[in-house]
């Protein structure tokens, strides 16, 4: 089958209106498709269709009038493909209640980053267990929502069993400035999106810190190697570990401030208390659940990930930063690759 003959999803569902589920619902706009992007609060939505801009999540950016806002699920339940976007902890939550409304084998497109921290679940478990007729894929890769909403050029990975589905949903989104490459490797395109928000808390306390760029470059080193450990175990490919979901992510997030964890890291390493930083901001830092999620997770698969760990004393059980670093420091010497 050639791309030609692939015939692409006419309407898209995006569920969230936080920064990421307005870029996408933009980027399936840019791509051609009828768009539809569900928020959970009428205000919110009152205020896009009247200011046509989301002016809490993603300021700056216009939202064309092609663009179909709605506070119903059963409206996005309609769409051909659905692309969900809610922060990783209420996900389950959101499959739960578009569950009744779903029509069997409407693709489901997963784009939150993080595990669910009550179960330890992978967001593709948690979706699954939920929306048992519904073929689950995942979207991930090194992309600010900023950049997608604004048209700039982005690569990320589509994952997902059906490959024949895949390429659909691959046609619905792409563009000119959206790129997604296909894999089948749903568990391998999660893994690096979700831990890379923790190295990234690290780096930027390494910033903060003003530990130096020796220091931040070991970090994202060693960081990808407790990646690769934690989704070798969990039955990833090195491939994906090394390509747009992981190795890509993980360089865009702990080397830009505009991320939210990586500028959260360098306040912490500041100085300032993670509840400080945590009342000043409305948007979502997925590393700070999900570092809490991954010692247990990391535990249960005999996996060592310290960089995690010590991100996790940190922020979850009050540990100080300068002798947390001093004991990373002072673990025994290894032999790279092991
Ligand atoms: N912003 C970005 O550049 C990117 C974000 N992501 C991931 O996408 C996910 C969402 O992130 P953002 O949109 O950036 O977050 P955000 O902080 O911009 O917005 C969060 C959105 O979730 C909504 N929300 C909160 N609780 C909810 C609930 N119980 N049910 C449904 N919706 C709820 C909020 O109303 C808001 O619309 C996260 O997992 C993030 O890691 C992935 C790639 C890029
Ligand atoms: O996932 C992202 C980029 O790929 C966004 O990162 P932050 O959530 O840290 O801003």
């Amino acid at each position: 089958m050639t791309a030609a003959d692939v015939v692409p999803f006419a309407r898209v569902g995006v569920i969230g209106a936080g920064a990421w589920g307005t870029a996408i619902a933009l980027a399936a706009l840019r791509a051609g498709r009828e768009t539809v992007l569900w928020a959970r609060n009428p205000d919110a939505v009152e205020a896009m269709r009247r200011e046509r801009e989301n002016t809490r999540y993603l300021p700056g950016v216009p939202l064309p009038p092609t663009l179909d806002l709605t506070t119903d699920l059963g409206e996005i339940a309609k769409a051909d493909a659905i692309m969900l976007v809610t922060p990783a902890q209420h996900l389950r939550t959101a499959c739960a209640k578009l569950q009744p409304s779903l029509r069997p084998g409407t693709p489901v497109v997963l784009c939150a980053k993080g595990i669910e921290l009550s179960t330890g679940c992978l967001m593709s478990e948690a979706a699954e267990a939920s929306l048992p007729a519904s073929p689950v894929g995942v979207l991930s890769g090194p992309t600010f929502a900023v950049e997608v909403a604004k048209g700039l050029p982005t690569a990320v990975t589509l994952a997902i069993r059906d490959q024949e589905l895949g390429s659909r949903i691959v046609e619905t989104l792409g563009s000119r400035s959206f790129r997604p490459y296909l894999s089948d490797d749903v568990m391998g395109a999660q893994v690096g999106g979700a831990v890379k928000n923790v190295l990234a808390i690290a780096c930027g306390i390494i910033l903060g810190r003003r530990l130096g760029d020796n220091a931040r470059a070991a970090l994202i080193t060693r960081g990808l190697a407790e990646i690769s450990r934690l989704g070798l175990a969990l039955g990833a490919r090195p491939e994906t570990l090394m390509g747009l979901s992981g190795l890509g992510d993980l360089t865009l997030t702990c080397t830009s401030l505009q991320s939210r964890n990586t500028s959260l890291g360098t306040a912490l390493g500041e100085g300032r208390t993670l509840s400080e930083i945590m009342g000043e901001r409305h948007s979502v830092a997925e590393g700070v659940h999900t570092s809490a999620a991954l010692g247990e997770l990391a535990r249960r698969h005999g996996v060592e990930m310290p960089i995690c760990r010590a991100v996790d004393a940190i922020l979850n059980r009050n540990a100080d930063i300068d002798e947390t670093i001093a004991s990373l420091m002072a673990r025994p010497f290894r032999i790279e690759g092991r």
